[in-house]
């Protein structure tokens, strides 16, 4: 009976889908018209490529061919000649049309730079029909048609007569630029458009490419009282055992004397008067003492020691590395004659300038350059709802008014004031009692006032948080529809700064109602059937979707009702994280569940682990880290995308596999926050044994579509009140402290599809991204026998295992490139040769070999090497 209750309403709910879907004529029409789109798509791409080889063709043929065809072409029409008597035949490999079609290009056109032609014609041709991108099409165009311009141009001044080197255009370029300027002139013009363009276009650093060519010669050696261009002056106090120095610039030769003086050394620059330091070496000890010039004890020698016999070097406050000079005489006497120093040849150093550009050049690493030409859908995928802005008429809002006032007034119960603020799909009616009146009174004629205005959905807030009024929400005779489209598009959601921005609907004060799932920081849903819950989901889906780089998130897609997820197939490439060697993205399979979720709290181990490596407390610290390269992937650390852990029906989950699931989502609630993995669960039976108490003490973040009683509001929530919504998206969302209604926003079936292929089709990663392999525990002990036949990487899976310490089947499904079986496979035969340990659940296998050199020991004892 009652299973066939059940079926009964889910045959209603797919009727219910089918009209919806059947209503939807336009969003069908958007579609063919989309795919006819496709369709021109690839055809005109087709005729491009085509168009491209044979103009290549054609324009390669001419260069032979040209002056036997010209005579046939030169004084007639196009019509004239294409259909004059086929006796005449041209010697151009494409007949008459590519004849006339080269002479026209070639000769009175561009010239030779015709053949940019053709290649514009192949890019734009690829990435019609094949959606390649081999540049940027915009760029290409551009820099092209200049070339083709300033080549024509160039190779018209290389000749003397009109021919398919410039062509006319070339020719009547370089006649007029002559008679203007004179050859010279015109030459010097092209060079100097050419350098114009190069630099407006380019922008090279010229002083990088000179410096490449002709590396700065290091100065070999500067006398200090030599009025040359000595790098820096001096004047030092020998007889004295302090020695000062001020320097500003580390290049010495940017440096100017300012004075000479055989008692004390001073360098300057730029006239400011930076202390520095200088150390002293001994060189036979290898041992450097550092010192401002003040603290400097010269322990073994006086100055003129120093100069004579010790190196010293000076090491500015400012350089990273010392320069470096060195006494190269080793006369006793310092008169400023006999001194000369020699700068070492040191290695060549960019300077503070160069190495700020280059860094700028560079730039922080993007982890959205994999699909840089990823773009985020469109807003048109999105439909517009016909709003009836007014929702309510005055008249209505006049009699709920009389209705509530005169109820009230039944139980005496005076107000003094009376507020209507009317939302989408409710009126909230504010009223303040009149002195005296006792709240609680307000709040026990619920069910009166609601009998009274004859309407579902009354809710009574009392008192209104931070107001001090009571507020009687009334739902209104015909809702408005909050669209997608609307809260897309609206300057909150996208003007916000959030790291996972969500916007769900609007407030009954038709407030868009935006939030960051990080703050969150996961989600309980709950709902009846049929009241809004998968729209609300999708919500969720469509406001990532519409702001996130895939680089950015991924989402994990669980879903035991098999149907509800479906669409999001298409974007697995993009968005979707699976286990490896999974076939579907989405899971639908309870023990895939199990897997999936403890594969995620390995992952949140190794982020955990790459968190503390680099010192830093949580995912967004350690991207921008990641980003402003600080750390190194060579060392495992890797871009963090967040991940969006999606259960649409818990209920089912915990039925089917209780606390295998229970205990992994508790650990994941507990503690993956801070490494960017947030859950989302969703259910219909808010009942005790599905949302228990820890379950609800790790999720803060509530929200409640229409449940069928008190109880499960009080499930859910903590309160009542979702018992009283109208369903269709009406909901409250709790964040802890306060409850708020809302109107979820709308997005139908075929504005998902349409998102997801707009995605779908993009360029994606070769696939889904890769969770960390679990073993679920019957797959423990691997079954190898020593004496079976050995994997071919198995010596370098042991290499690698032995030098991380860390015997992982994922590690070697990264390192080595492994499918996850052939992994698991490896992982089982370096278990039977002792090279690691058992199976320890989710924690990896300890590695019983401590050093590259005993595992080199190991295995030639046990004839494997
Ligand atoms: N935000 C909304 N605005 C307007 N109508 C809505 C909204 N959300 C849902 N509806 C209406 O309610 C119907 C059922 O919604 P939905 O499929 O989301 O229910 P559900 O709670 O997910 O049901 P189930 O749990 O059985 O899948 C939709 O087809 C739509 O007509």
């Amino acid at each position: 009976m009652a299973k066939g209750n059940i079926l009964k309403q889910k045959d209603k709910k797919k009727k219910k889908k089918a009209s919806a879907i059947s209503g939807k004529s336009k969003s069908l029409s958007s579609l063919y018209a989309k795919v006819d789109r496709r369709k021109a798509k690839s055809i005109s791409g087709a005729i491009l490529l085509l168009l491209s080889i044979y103009l290549f063709i054609a324009f390669t043929s001419y260069l032979f061919s040209w002056t036997e065809d010209q005579d046939l072409i030169t004084s007639k029409t196009f019509f004239n000649f294409i259909f004059e008597s086929p006796d005449v035949e041209v010697t151009n490999w494409l007949g008459k049309f590519g004849a006339w079609t080269a002479h026209l290009f070639m000769f009175k056109w561009f010239g030779l730079a015709s053949f940019a032609f053709s290649f514009l014609l192949l890019i734009t041709g690829v990435r019609l029909l094949l959606n390649i991108r081999m540049l940027p099409l915009r760029r290409t165009y551009l820099i092209t048609f200049i070339g083709v311009i300033w080549f024509s141009a160039f190779f018209g001044l290389m000749t003397s007569r009109v021919n398919y080197l410039g062509g006319s255009f070339g020719f009547a370029t370089k006649e007029w630029l002559s008679s203007v300027l004179g050859l010279f002139g015109a030459i010097l013009l092209i060079l100097v458009l050419l350098f114009v363009a190069v630099v407006a276009l380019f922008n090279p650093d010229f002083k990088a490419i000179f410096q490449n060519y002709f590396p700065k010669k290091n100065l070999q050696s500067q006398t200090f009282n030599e009025d040359s261009e000595n790098a820096f002056s001096s004047t030092s106090n020998l007889d004295n055992d302090e020695y000062r120095a001020e320097m500003n610039e580390p290049e010495i030769a940017d440096t100017t004397p300012t004075s000479a003086n055989s008692d004390e050394e001073v360098f300057e620059e730029n006239e400011e008067d930076e202390e520095f330091e200088v150390t002293f070496r001994d060189d036979s000890q290898d041992n450097e003492k550092e010192s401002t010039i003040s603290d400097i004890e010269i322990e073994n020698t006086s100055t003129e020691e120093a100069t004579s016999d010790n190196d010293f070097e000076v090491v500015s406050p400012k350089e990273q590395e010392p320069e470096i000079i060195k006494p190269t005489s080793t006369s006793e006497d310092t008169s400023d004659d006999e001194f000369s120093v020699e700068v070492a040849q040191s290695e060549k150093e960019l300077s503070d300038k160069d190495l700020n550009k280059k860094a700028e050049d560079f730039g922080p690493y993007d982890p959205k350059l994999d699909l840089a030409s990823y773009k985020l859908p469109t807003i048109d995928l999105l439909k517009k709802f016909e709003s009836n802005q007014s929702g309510v008429s005055k008249e209505e809002l006049e009699q709920n008014k009389d209705n509530i006032v005169n109820t009230l007034a039944n139980y005496k119960i005076d107000i003094s004031k009376i507020k209507a603020t009317i939302g989408p799909t409710v009126t909230l009616y504010e009223i303040i009692p009149a002195p005296g009146v006792r709240i609680s009174k307000i709040k026990n004629l619920e069910d009166d006032i609601a009998l009274s205005l004859a309407a579902l959905g009354i809710r009574i807030i009392a008192p209104i948080p931070g107001k001090g009024t009571i507020g009687i929400e009334v739902p209104n005779s015909s809702p408005e529809i909050v669209s997608m489209r609307s809260l897309i598009a609206s300057e909150k959601f996208q003007n916000s700064k959030f790291e996972l921005p969500i916007v769900l609907g609007k407030t009954i004060t038709n407030e868009t109602y935006a939030f960051d799932l990080v703050k969150m920081p996961h989600l309980l849903v709950a709902g009846a059937t049929g009241q809004g819950k998968s729209v609300g989901l999708n919500a969720i889906l469509v406001s990532i979707l519409y702001k996130k780089h895939p680089s950015q998130v991924k989402f994990v897609l669980i879903d035991p009702k098999k149907v509800e997820l479906t669409l999001f197939n298409k974007i697995e490439r993009h968005f979707l994280a699976k286990l490896p060697d999974e076939e579907e993205a989405i899971i639908t399979d309870t023990s895939n569940v199990v897997n999936t979720l403890n594969s995620l709290c390995i992952e949140m181990d190794e982020r955990y682990d790459l968190l503390k490596a680099a010192q830093t407390r949580n995912i967004k610290e350690y991207n921008n880290k990641f980003v402003q390269r600080k750390l190194n992937p060579e060392k495992g650390h890797r871009y963090m995308p967040y991940i969006v852990v999606l259960i649409d029906e818990f209920a089912d989950l915990i039925m089917t596999a209780g606390k295998e699931v229970e205990h992994p989502i508790a650990r994941l609630a507990q503690l993956a926050r801070a490494i960017g993995i947030h859950l989302i669960v969703a259910t219909q039976r808010p009942s005790v044994n599905v949302i228990t108490g820890m379950i609800k003490a790790n999720f803060p973040a509530r929200i409640a579509f229409r449940v069928l009683s008190k109880i499960d509001s009080r499930t859910i929530l903590d309160t009542s009140g979702a018992d009283q919504l109208i369903g269709k998206g009406d909901m409250l969302i709790s964040t802890g402290n306060d409850v708020i209604r809302l109107q979820c926003g709308f997005v139908d079936t075929p504005e998902v599809e349409d998102i997801c292929d707009y995605i779908g089709e993009q360029r994606g990663y070769p696939d889904a991204m890769m969770l960390p392999e679990y073993v679920g525990e019957g797959s423990e002990g691997g079954g190898v026998d020593v004496d079976d036949e050995l994997d071919d990487k198995f010596l370098e899976a042991a290499q690698v295992i032995v030098t991380h310490q860390q015997g992982s089947a994922s590690l070697l499904q990264r390192k080595l490139k492994l499918g996850y079986n052939r992994a698991g496979r490896i992982v089982d035969q370096l278990e039977a040769h002792g090279v690691i340990g058992p199976f320890q659940g989710s924690k990896a296998r300890d590695v019983l070999i401590p050093t590259d050199e005993a595992l080199n020991e190991h295995l030639s004892a046990k004839g494997l090497k």
